[in-house]
């Protein structure tokens, strides 16, 4: 069996964090991260407002990513055994299957159509506007964020595609892992088993940890 589970949402809302527990977690788990797929520096639009636009999908080479995602769903075991992934065969029993697990984990996950058809589990992470600019603003990345670029740029198009994604109809929240057949053959019945302790599931069915809130989708 084959599941790809995607950790999605805004920036700084502990996507990294959150993966790095899964990957760590689960078996046969291999994983792809959207900021590998980040083009070339010269390559990036300046807008209007002068100001690079890195947080939008044309920054990205969405098809590699794809590709990348194809190269795993046909061939997992080599996929992971390229990346050096350790694979543990699975018996045939029904109580123990062979599962193989891709996480693709990333900022734009669900507004790229032949990347949002490709998860089996999607998941969504926000933070309130201040935590995620706090966290932001410790941050260094290979090209450092110039004054202005959070509420320039980056909240802005953070706002606008979780708009384009609730419009769109692409489902992250507010369903429950128990009532899930799929959710349940991956022991995902607790998701504590995964994730750190002091998450709980809430009566509207999000998660929470620390200031992060976390959609889940079932599908
Ligand atoms: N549950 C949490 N509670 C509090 N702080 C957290 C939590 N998860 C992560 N952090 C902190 O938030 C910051 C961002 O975490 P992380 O790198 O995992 O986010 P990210 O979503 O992958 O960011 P980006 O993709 O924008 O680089 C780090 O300083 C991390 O220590
Ligand atoms: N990883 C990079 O090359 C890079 C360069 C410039 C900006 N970013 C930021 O990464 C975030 C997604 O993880 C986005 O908010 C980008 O602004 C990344």
């Amino acid at each position: 069996m084959k599941y790809i589970i995607g950790i999605g949402g805004v920036t700084n809302g502990g996507k990294t964090t959150l993966t790095n527990r899964l990957i760590k977690a689960l078996p046969n788990c291999c994983v792809v991260h959207q900021d590998d797929f980040f083009k070339p520096q010269d390559q990036i639009e300046v807008g209007e407002d002068g100001f690079k636009q890195w947080d939008v999908l044309d920054s990205l080479d969405m098809e590699a990513m794809v590709s990348t995602v194809r190269a795993w769903s046909e061939n997992p075991v080599k996929f992971a055994r390229c990346h050096g992934v350790n694979v543990t065969p699975g018996s045939r029993e029904p109580t123990s299957p062979d599962i193989q697990i891709l996480v693709i984990e990333g900022f734009l996950l669900y507004n790229y159509k032949p990347l949002v058809e490709l998860f089996d589990l999607r998941y969504y992470l926000a933070v309130p506007y201040d935590e995620c600019k706090r966290r932001r603003s410790t941050r260094s990345y290979t090209v450092p964020d110039p004054p202005g670029l959070f509420d320039g740029h980056v909240w802005p198009m953070y706002l606008k595609h979780r708009k384009e994604m609730e419009d769109g109809g692409v489902d992250v929240g507010k369903a429950s892992p128990d009532t899930n057949p799929s959710a349940l053959q991956l022991g995902f019945k607790e998701l504590g088993d995964f994730i750190p302790a002091d998450f709980h599931w809430d009566d509207a069915g999000c998660y929470f940890y620390s200031q992060v809130v976390i959609l889940a989708y079932f599908g």
